[in-house]
């Protein structure tokens, strides 16, 4: 299992190089993300949380962790104009929700763990996670689209939270 870092960690603010060769060393760290995410009860997680800082998200939106995604170098676009909001938290940001906008459907490119290029059209909760793991990516967190007044509350009891695990 990896440690997951905590917002407000500035490493969560890097942003991931592409990956140039799907080796061993990587599916290495697929198999870790998977095993870290499915500890943590999560549906996605950015290598970018567990501080190494390649572009890989791995995910499993079904509701008996039997369908792990691997997400290499992911691109996307949305499709259409039509916007979502959805309450979302992040393995990051524990215990904290917030509504989010984002687009309803997505075109996905990405390699899986072979290496291999695919594409796939994505909705609900897919849709929402592949757009969460590709700002993780780029160092955007969900609080970043919340208004400073709400962030700063969050930020504020994270700090708070940090201190009591943090030895006097
Ligand atoms: O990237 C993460 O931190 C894991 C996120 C992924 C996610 C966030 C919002 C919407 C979709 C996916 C989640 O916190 S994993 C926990 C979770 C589980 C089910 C539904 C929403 C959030
Ligand atoms: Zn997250």
């Amino acid at each position: 299992k990896l440690p997951i870092l905590e917002f407000p960690d500035e490493r969560l603010r890097t942003k991931a190089a592409a990956v140039d060769s799907v080796d061993d060393e990587v599916r290495q760290l697929v198999d870790d993300m998977l095993e870290t995410m499915y500890d943590a009860s999560g549906i996605g997680l950015a290598a970018t949380q567990v501080d190494v800082h390649r572009r890989v998200i791995v995910m499993d939106v079904s509701d008996n962790q039997s369908r792990p995604l691997v997400l290499i170098n992911p691109e996307f676009t949305p499709l259409g104009t039509e916007r979502d909001l959805m309450s979302e938290g992040c393995l990051s940001i524990p215990e904290y929700y917030a509504e989010v906008p984002r687009a309803l459907r997505v075109h996905l490119k990405a390699l899986d763990r072979d290496g291999k290029p695919y594409e796939l059209e994505a909705d609900g909760l897919l849709a929402h996670c592949i757009q969460h793991e590709h700002d993780h990516l780029e160092g955007v967190l969900f609080v970043d689209y919340l208004s400073p007044l709400k962030r700063d509350r969050i930020l504020k009891k994270m700090q708070k939270r940090h201190k009591l695990t943090q030895p006097a």
